[in-house]
């Protein structure tokens, strides 16, 4: 695997003196779909905006396809684009035109075949003489990412794409995403939404107080760090747990008409049998069982407090 991008001790103190991004490491890979994830002011739109050049770094290094941000702005530039959070293009301008003019600032010569193949594939093609004031928001998002990759950059950094969009056009940019990926190129992109890094991406970062607090295979992570919950729907609601069965795992639950069980699905003993056999030694009846797996949500918000919880360690 070649890391297209190569992020090393990157810290950034704004002028304020608020330390917005602590040492951060990260490398991407080529072709990869990478979601940073993370709470709002956690650092996202500063670790992207330092990456595309848009802010300076107070100290560290990041190379984009293998040129220093820094002293090879262009080149570095070049190969990235940036679709920002917010929309911001001329509203009298047409769409053709608008994005034929994004691939003029990177002093890429004409190529009017490149520009219809973006158009095309953002199903823009039949919008391109309309002024863009004159479309929906859907399509002015879409007007964002073709201006982004009207220069063939290697890689696209998509900033909270679907934040405000409806569930709709939130699937759609999915869909391109993916799309955008099956043609090679890396995609990042910045959510709080974990549901959209959970269906999206190939590898989660998650940053909490401009400190990667994790970076993992989604699916590694999810298998690493999914719990599972069993739930217990009882025949009779109980008043109270019987001390046999008080342990932290199990919580009684929906006015004593349910037990959930916590457990470590990758563990050899899970503590069901265990469970259920004190269930019948206490004469306690059940009328269904299921189990469900922990979402990412789950994960983040744990690593998240854990990460606080630590922290609130250290300064007591
Ligand atoms: N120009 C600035 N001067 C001072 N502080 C700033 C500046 N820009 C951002 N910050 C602070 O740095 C922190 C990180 O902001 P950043 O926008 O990178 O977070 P984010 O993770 O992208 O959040 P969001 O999801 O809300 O966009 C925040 O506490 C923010 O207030």
């Amino acid at each position: 695997m070649t890391a297209v991008i190569s992020v090393n001790d990157l810290n950034k103190i704004y002028d304020s003196g608020f330390q917005a991004l602590k040492g951060v490491n990260l490398d991407i890979q080529a072709g990869e779909i990478f979601a940073l994830l993370g709470p709002n002011g956690a650092g996202k739109t500063t670790l992207i905006s330092i990456i595309c050049g848009i802010v300076n770094p107070s100290s560290g290094t990041v190379l984009a396809d293998g040129h220093d941000i820094i002293k090879e702005f262009r080149a570095a530039r070049s190969a990235i684009g940036l679709v920002p959070q917010e929309l911001s293009t001329d509203a009298f301008e047409t769409v053709w035109g608008t994005v034929s003019f994004s691939r003029g600032l990177f002093g890429k010569p004409r190529n009017d075949a490149h520009i219809e193949k973006v158009l095309r594939d953002l199903s823009l093609w039949d919008k391109k003489d309309s002024k863009i004031m004159m479309l929906s928001g859907g399509m002015k998002r879409r007007v964002m990412i073709a201006k982004a990759l009207s220069h063939e950059p290697k890689i696209l950094f998509l900033d909270e794409p679907t934040a405000g969009v409806d569930v709709e056009l939130r699937r759609e940019m999915w869909e391109m995403v993916r799309e955008l990926r099956e043609q090679g190129v890396t995609i990042i992109l910045t959510t709080h939404y974990i549901e959209e890094a959970e269906e999206m991406a190939d590898r989660v970062g998650i940053i909490n107080r401009g400190e990667i607090i994790l970076v993992d295979e989604k699916k590694r992570l999810m298998e690493k760090l999914g719990r599972k919950q069993l739930t217990v729907q009882l025949a009779e609601p109980l008043q109270a747990l019987p001390g046999s069965l008080n342990y932290e795992a199990l919580e009684l639950v929906a006015d004593g008409w349910s037990l959930i069980y916590t457990y470590d699905a990758n563990q050899e003993s899970t503590g069901i049998a265990e469970l259920l056999r004190k269930l019948s030694e206490e004469g306690i009846d059940f009328k269904d069982l299921h189990s469900s797996q922990s979402s990412l949500e789950d994960i983040f918000v744990d690593l998240v407090k854990n990460g606080e919880r630590a922290r609130a360690g250290e300064a007591s």
